[in-house]
């Protein structure tokens, strides 16, 4: 399908980058480049990057935090779209996202279905537990149990949060190319408790979940 056109993924940090590194092993079609935290050091640096080749596809990858009964950690999300979930204005009747503010832009960006679709199949015929939903994208961590249920209100069909999705998925889109967001989970969303992020189980998912891409998107 790709016929040796190269795959640009983008994410955090080191250890994230060395995970999916290892394994896509010898395959030499990707290009992992760090894109730092948060949707506007995301954007900068995929646009970067795409201005430097021609790539076929973009990803953004890396753990994130899953929203609980949807995505246990260790659990790895694709998105279906891609969502900014903090790029709006509160009102006293509610939170009011860009699109609904009329400013032309969307806060959605859908990820291309085919290749979903065909990652999702191979991912659940492997060893990893895989499942399909929104990816939201945030510029702050959800630290309450409160503002996880908000947003899950407000996102019902969301799986999964991070913060560079959405910056990725707009440079991408500018440039033309179809973009996927697809997170290993490291910690429930909620109240904020770094000893229960999971951090080594979330980077072997990981890990497995590119060996996974590797050998599908030829
Ligand atoms: O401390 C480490 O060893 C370590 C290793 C790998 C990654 C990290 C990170 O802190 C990655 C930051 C990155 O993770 C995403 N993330 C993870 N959980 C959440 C969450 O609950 N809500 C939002 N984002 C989350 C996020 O995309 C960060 O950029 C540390």
């Amino acid at each position: 399908m790709y016929n040796n056109r190269r795959i640009l993924i983008m994410t955090s940090v080191p250890a994230e980058k060395e995970a999916i590194e290892k394994g896509l092993g010898k395959d030499q079609r990707f290009d992992v480049v760090l894109a730092g935290v948060g949707p506007i050091s995301a954007g900068i640096q995929t646009t970067r990057a795409l201005m430097g080749e021609d790539y076929a596809l973009v990803i953004n990858m890396g753990i994130a935090g899953g929203f609980r009964e949807k995505a246990d950690v260790s659990t790895l999300v694709i998105a279906d779209e891609i969502v900014s979930a903090d790029l709006g204005a509160e009102s006293p009747e509610g939170y009011i996202t860009l699109d609904e503010l009329g400013f032309g832009a969307s806060t959605r960006i859908k990820a291309d279905s085919e290749l979903v679709e065909l990652l999702y199949t191979a991912l659940k015929s492997s060893e990893v537990a895989v499942r399909q939903g929104n990816i939201l994208t945030l510029s702050t961590v959800t630290g309450t149990a409160e503002t996880a249920e908000e947003l899950l209100r407000r996102e019902p069909n969301a799986a999964a949060e991070a913060m560079e999705g959405y910056g990725v998925a707009m440079a991408a889109q500018e440039f033309g190319k179809p973009v996927l967001e697809i997170r290993s989970i490291s910690n429930p969303i909620g109240p904020r408790d770094r000893s229960a992020w999971r951090i080594k189980e979330a980077l072997d998912t990981l890990e497995r979940a590119s060996k996974v891409i590797s050998e599908v998107l030829r």
